[in-house]
């Protein structure tokens, strides 16, 4: 035989009801189940408020009027006129009497807990009256019982306490009677033995289909409800959690008490003693198969089962001399707070015993503190204690299975975690029996810390990068294409996702919180009226809080530099093809690197020098591995190479540099490129990653245009200085020719010091065949002394830049 629990949703409208009859039609000529309902959703609720409504002598009658509309409304759209008017009388009955103890509690201006109780009981018997009339059309046998009369308790009204024996004794006897019916029995509610109503206390129902459940050795428990089972974390927090097939009754137990509201704690008990299953059904999708709660759960391959959060907590702080040694302090101070019913989340005692930090709801807290006060009052006085202080707005996070017990590395990985986003731990407590680590945070880091340990907990079933870009042009429209192509393969071999979460460039931005279709983000783009702000957009990256989060920077201008500190130190990495960030001051390059190491995160450049050719990786592993540098000697102009390959015979020299420009090779301003500028930086970069502490102003640039040409106000000047100088480049390559070499711009690194120069090469030198935009860097270190390291290969365009990016992306979420 099995209990059915429907919740709140499951009874709060026609189509839910429907739904439940629906599931209960296969279960004809079986072995008739036990439904247990709870009220309305949103009915106690309102009772509470009307409660409280007339006990300040506010009108509560609109709201009365609503609540018995929607039992109408459902009765009178499910049910056939002829069978309306018994259900309809009964209910009128109910409404009735509840409007008269709602007017004496407007009366007597008086609400005891007693009267609360009673005024909530209506909720469950409403819904029960309605559910077992409509049932009845499918289920002759269907029986309302009020199980209220059925349930004995204490008189702790709100919260009672059941007295088991009775409880289960009155239940088997009645069961005994109506074997034959289907009963349709109220949630929540019992009585003392005055025969007053008391409620479970919240979620109370659930409560009440363990303790029939217990009392009928029932075969299974099913709580059916609005969501697939209990899930890995809170759905509306983590759009990743994922249900879970199994769970031990401890495991649920912990799951449920910090915060995942699907099933109430103390149903577990009765159901744990018995050794009955609990499965926890969804009524909207009964494809979903359910979690189940059982002892001898199977193996999990999950470290953990869940991630659990309380929203809200207040923490207090006891410290003190006076605690020092002292046998029983803790003892003391836990067992009052018991006594004065206030319920103690979280513990934590530091090993000098110099300091508990305990946590409690917040509606608690101010009442800690002054009992803390009063039973201390003589420690306090005398400075053995230090006064305690109430500290808010911070919440619970816990991760819970039972796998962490022969697992190592569990609370590295979930600090790890915290840490890479900036999320700072307050305090912290592993349940004794090893399945739960909690942390006390901030609330505001609770979404993205949840997130982020999600992440960590389930990386191998996916992981998720948030990346922000600036920057549309060339680089960045490549990049979006290129990730659009590989989302499926990261998808499937990576288990990594790339979701861009915010673009902008100089004229408009875009954001958004579910992420931005690929596929048209261009015209999403065009489309947003809100003009484009650094300062906003940087903002409202950071409000988003999300778990490893990128800043993608895929302009050339000063612009986002100003943001990269903030960025690192808000614990987003930065991916930049961008050099002017690494090649303005020394001071500024070392902060970023700085940053980064501070906060957990990456700054990664590798385009900064080479494009996508992997130049400043290789010299990073080169240092990391305690090689040194001794000289570096390298082409790094895409454009400048692509021009001396291909300016030959029957094409003027300005001619092949629009060539380069519009192969996407060059700057934004191809200036930069023909003055040496994007070289120097370049070099600059290399050295100071290659340890030397050097200034533009320490570079020597050899510039190889004309004066007119440097001179050149607009790009079109320059264009046109190019031509004008036609001559004196067509000097240059037939003295080359002339002489069986070729033109190279080539740059190098020894001693620390950094040179650029103009040169004519022969075939004999390293550097003499190269084609396109190619570029080439030859390291001399310590290990590769006799014969250089060297990357060769293109080193410019817009293919290659946004895979660098693109790479550079996916390192971050290797980490
Ligand atoms: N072309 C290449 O082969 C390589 C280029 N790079 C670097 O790539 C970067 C981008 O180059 P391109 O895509 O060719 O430039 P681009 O001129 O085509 O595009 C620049 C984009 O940045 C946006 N932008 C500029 N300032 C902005 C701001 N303050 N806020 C938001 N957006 C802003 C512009 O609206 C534009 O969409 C440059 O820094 C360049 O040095 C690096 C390695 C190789
Ligand atoms: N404009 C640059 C592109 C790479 O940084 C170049 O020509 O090398
Ligand atoms: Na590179």
């Amino acid at each position: 035989m099995n209990i059915l629990k429907f919740g709140g949703t499951s009874v709060g409208s026609v189509d839910s009801i429907s739904a439940l009859i629906e599931i209960l039609k296969p279960l004809q000529g079986q072995e008739n189940p036990v439904v247990v309902l709870s009220a309305m959703g949103g009915v106690t609720n309102t009772l509470l408020e009307m409660a409280e409504s007339a006990k300040d002598l506010q009108d509560y009658t609109e709201r009365l009027k609503l609540v018995e509309e929607k039992h109408f409304k459902v009765i009178r759209t499910l049910l056939p006129a002829s069978a309306q008017n018994p259900v309809l009388t009964k209910l009128k009955i109910c409404f009735n009497e509840l409007e008269d103890i709602l007017q004496s509690v407007y009366n007597l201006r008086e609400l005891s807990p007693q009267t609360k109780d009673l005024i909530l009981s209506y909720g469950e018997r409403c819904a029960t009256i309605m559910v077992s009339h409509i049932a009845k059309q499918q289920f002759p046998e269907a029986l309302y019982v009020d199980g209220s009369e059925l349930i004995k308790t204490d008189s702790n009204f709100g919260q009672a306490k059941v007295n088991t024996q009775i409880t289960e004794m009155l239940i088997r006897d009645f069961y005994k009677d109506h074997q034959d019916k289907l009963l349709f029995v109220t949630g929540f509610i019992s009585s003392n033995d005055e025969g007053r109503v008391t409620t479970l206390g919240r979620g109370g129902s659930d409560y009440t289909a363990a303790i029939w459940g217990a009392a009928l050795n029932a075969d299974q428990i099913e709580i059916w409800t609005d969501v697939d089972g209990m899930l890995t974390a809170d759905p509306r927090m983590v759009k990743k959690a994922f249900s879970l097939p199994e769970l031990s009754y401890t495991e649920a137990m912990e799951l449920s008490y910090f915060g995942a509201k699907v099933i109430y704690p103390p149903t577990m008990i009765p159901a744990f003693l018995k050794r009955i299953p609990i499965v926890i059904k969804n009524t909207f999708n009964t494809d979903f198969a359910g979690t189940y709660i059982k002892h001898g759960i199977s193996p999990s391959p999950l470290p953990i089962k869940g991630i659990s959060s309380i929203d809200e907590i207040s923490v207090l702080n006891l410290s003190g001399s006076g605690m020092v040694g002292k046998a029983g302090f803790s003892g003391r101070l836990f067992s009052m707070l018991s006594r004065e019913q206030v319920n103690v989340v979280l513990i934590t005692q530091s090993s000098s015993e110099h300091s508990i930090t305990f946590a409690v709801k917040p509606a608690d807290s101010l009442k800690a503190l002054s009992l803390i006060n009063k039973e201390f009052e003589l420690e306090l006085q005398a400075r053995k204690l230090e006064y305690p202080e109430v500290e808010n707005g911070l919440s619970v996070l816990a991760i819970v299975g039972e796998n962490m017990k022969r697992t190592p590395g569990m609370s590295g990985k979930l600090f790890s975690a915290l840490g890479r986003n900036g999320v700072n731990v307050r305090a912290i407590a592993q349940g004794s029996s090893e399945y739960n680590i909690s942390v006390i945070i901030s609330k505001t880091d609770l979404s993205k810390a949840v997130n982020a340990v999600h992440d960590a907990f389930y990386a191998d079933l996916k992981k998720t990068l948030h990346i922000f870009c600036l920057g549309t042009g060339n680089i960045g429209k490549t990049l979006f294409r290129q990730l659009q192509e590989q989302m499926p393969f990261l998808a499937a071999n990576n288990d990594l996702q790339v979701k861009v979460m915010g673009i902008s460039n100089t004229r408009t931005m875009l954001l958004n919180p579910d992420g931005i279709d690929l596929a048209t983000w261009e015209e999403e783009l065009d489309a947003q009226e809100t003009k484009a702000s650094l300062p906003d957009f940087i903002k409202r990256m950071k409000s988003m809080n999300l778990p490893n989060c990128v800043f993608v920077d895929n302009t050339a201008s000063h612009n986002p530099i100003e943001y990269y500190l903030d960025i690192l130190q808000s614990s987003i990495s930065v991916v930049t093809c961008n050099k002017l960030g690494n090649s303005a001051d020394y001071e500024q390059y070392a902060a970023f690197k700085q940053a980064a190491r501070t906060y957990g995160v990456d700054f990664f450049y590798e385009t900064n020098v080479g494009a996508g050719l992997p130049i400043i990786r290789t010299l990073r592993d080169l240092m990391l591995s305690g090689d040194q540098v001794g000289r570096i000697e390298a082409i790094l102009s895409g454009t400048i190479s692509y021009i001396f390959n291909n300016y030959k015979n029957g094409v003027l020299f300005h001619e092949v540099v629009k060539e380069a420009q519009d192969k996407g090779y060059t700057e934004p301003d191809p200036r930069d490129d023909l003055n040496g500028k994007d070289f120097m930086r370049k070099m600059l970069i290399l050295a100071r990653d290659a340890g030397y502490a050097l200034e533009e102003k320490d570079i020597d640039l050899q510039n190889m245009l004309p004066a007119s040409c440097m001179a050149a106000e607009s790009v079109a000047d320059f264009y046109q200085e190019l031509e004008n100088n036609t001559a004196y480049f067509e000097n240059l390559k037939s003295e080359a020719t002339n002489n069986n070499k070729v033109l190279r711009y080539i740059g190098k690194l020894e001693d620390g010091k950094v040179s650029i120069n103009l040169q004519m090469v022969d075939e004999n030198h390293p550097f003499f065949t190269l084609s396109g935009s190619d570029n080439i860097i030859s390291f001399t270190t310590n290990r590769y002394k006799d014969r250089p390291l060297v990357v060769k290969g293109p080193g410019a365009g817009a293919e290659v830049t946004a895979a660098g990016v693109f790479a550079d992306i996916i390192n971050v979420g290797k980490r």
